[in-house]
């Protein structure tokens, strides 16, 4: 009899839910489901996609263990009973960029810009990350300012992977909220390097006393392969066993079997350029954030809130589907005839610009085409990007290898124009869900009760490369500032 585990990625977009062997890691069945739009949502909606994605997967009934993987930071406030306070805040969401610079002053000494820096560097001495508008810290913060009433009732503060393992349990008390160090260590309140919650910050930031902090209950932290608990039996799930999940970043790197050396590079909503490390990495500039992994190390990052929906925009603007984009990026030259796509074009937080808008640069009557808006597009996408690898290269993190994945990777644009920015070879894996794929791997290394997780064979990849383009690069570099605030 096969042992089947269920991996589950609820990102932004969408829930996707995959059904593997726990031995092999072979697919069996998958499913999916939407998300509503907007930056803000009700985790109701987030519940009712997993419901529909767990249908069209065939069901749990012969599963053995499930664990899920989501998008990270979103706030969900809890009431004393259990109930959602208000719609949460994604990671996407730019009203907390006031606070998140507040956040910082609090902790500044001195003045002018190295008051900023010192702010800086206090928060990534305590947390490992600077905050920007995405750490659910600055988003307490905003509750705290802007809705005082709703602050009032918080009595636990839930991520959105917690607080869906929560509800697969069945569970209704408050002190069943599990999460793991890779969730956690993108709040803004966790000590990634200690591995230990800050109550201190999250006093700061509702306004309160560090013991009523204390009295909000935060989910309990648990080790990378520590069972979460059992699923809702109301629902003919109480023989599921249930891992702690993972931010969806941590759970892709499980899912791709990533070491030290490795860089993800997921262009889904979000662009990210991630890699595992075993020490913690802390980058006062705010670049890099000092996330922990899903295995018990570490995992920098660069986010940019600008990822695949520059593409989605691009193709809209054309009159074109992705395949179309793609052709004309593709039937342009490198450099687009000197047009750049600065793509803040939801603000941005890799660089932290949270009210600014994106910007064409350089359009004149040759690049005033199709093609070189569509590379121009693909380009600026990619040099965003290529900031966040660099920065990464700066604080000494290794990169050996480069793995293109996200829904954006299957854009054959993206794929071969990616290794001239970067200018480094790529490998793009077979179109996959790499999320879901780890939080599968994490449930079957629950059930082995293993120290390591177990070994699936990863996918055969493709591997790109292009002579590099550092003009484009430069280009960009010398234009990433021009650009218009949000009216
Ligand atoms: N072939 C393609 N080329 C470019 N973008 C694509 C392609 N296929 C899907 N996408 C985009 O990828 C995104 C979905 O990717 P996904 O990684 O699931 O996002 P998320 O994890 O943030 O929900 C959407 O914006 C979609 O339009
Ligand atoms: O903000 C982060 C990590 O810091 C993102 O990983 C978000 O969690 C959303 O990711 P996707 O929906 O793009 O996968």
């Amino acid at each position: 009899m096969t042992t089947l585990v269920a991996g589950i990625d609820s990102s932004t977009q969408s829930c996707k839910v995959v059904i593997r062997e726990a031995e092999t890691g072979a697919l069996v069945r998958q499913g999916s489901a939407k998300h509503p739009e907007g930056t803000e949502v009700s985790p109701q909606a987030w519940w009712d996609a997993l419901l529909l994605a767990i249908e069209q997967a065939g069901g749990l009934h012969d599963v053995a263990a499930a664990a899920i993987g989501g998008q990270q930071h979103g706030l969900v406030a809890l009431d004393a009973d259990g109930e959602v306070i208000r719609d949460a805040l994604l990671w996407n969401d730019t009203r907390s960029a006031d606070a998140a610079e507040a956040l910082i002053a609090e902790y500044s000494a001195g003045t002018g810009p190295e008051a900023v820096n010192s702010g800086a560097a206090a928060w990534t001495q305590m947390t490992g990350s600077v905050p920007v508008a995405s750490l659910t810290v600055t988003k307490l913060r905003w509750l705290a300012d802007s809705e005082p009433q709703n602050a009032q009732r918080v009595a636990a503060v839930a991520l959105p992977h917690d607080w869906l393992t929560w509800k697969l349990s069945g569970a209704a008390a408050l002190q069943d909220l599990t999460t793991d160090r890779s969730e956690v260590s993108g709040t803004g309140y966790y000590d990634t390097a200690q591995g230990q919650y800050r109550y201190d910050l999250l006093a700061r930031a509702l306004r309160i006393s560090e013991d009523q902090a204390r009295s909000i209950i935060l989910p309990r932290v648990l080790g990378p392969a520590e069972q979460a608990g059992t699923g809702d039996a109301a629902r003919g799930w109480g023989h599921l066993v249930l891992g702690p999940g993972a931010g969806d970043n941590a759970a892709a790197a499980l899912g791709l079997g990533m070491s030290t050396g490795d860089v993800a590079i997921s262009i889904g909503t979000s662009g990210v350029v991630s890699a595992v490390s075993p020490k913690p990495i802390q980058d006062p500039a705010g670049v890099i954030n000092g996330f922990a992994d899903a295995t018990g190390e570490f995992l920098p990052l660069a986010v940019t809130l600008n990822g695949s929906r520059v593409l989605d925009g691009a193709a809209r603007m054309l009159g074109v589907d992705h395949t179309g984009l793609a052709d004309l990026a593709l039937a342009a030259e490198p450099g687009a005839h000197g047009l750049s796509l600065i793509p803040y074009l939801e603000g941005e937080r890799t660089p932290n610009l949270p009210h600014a808008t994106g910007s064409f640069i350089g359009l004149s009557l040759a690049s005033m085409n199709p093609q070189d808006v569509a590379r121009a597009a693909v380009e600026g996408l990619l040099c965003g990007l290529a900031d966040g690898l660099q920065a990464m290269t700066t604080l000494g993190v290794p990169v050996n290898s480069i793995q293109l994945i996200g829904g954006a990777a299957r854009s054959a644009a993206v794929q071969q124009i990616a290794p001239a920015i970067f200018e480094r070879e790529i490998q793009v894996p077979e179109p996959g869900e790499y999320v879901a794929d780890g939080a599968a791997r994490q449930a079957a290394w629950v059930l082995s009760g293993s120290d390591t997780a177990p070994q699936w064979t990863t996918s055969a990849v493709q591997t790109f490369t292009a002579e590099p383009a550092r003009h484009v690069r430069e280009a960009y570099a010398a234009r990433r500032h021009l650009f218009a605030e949000r009216s």
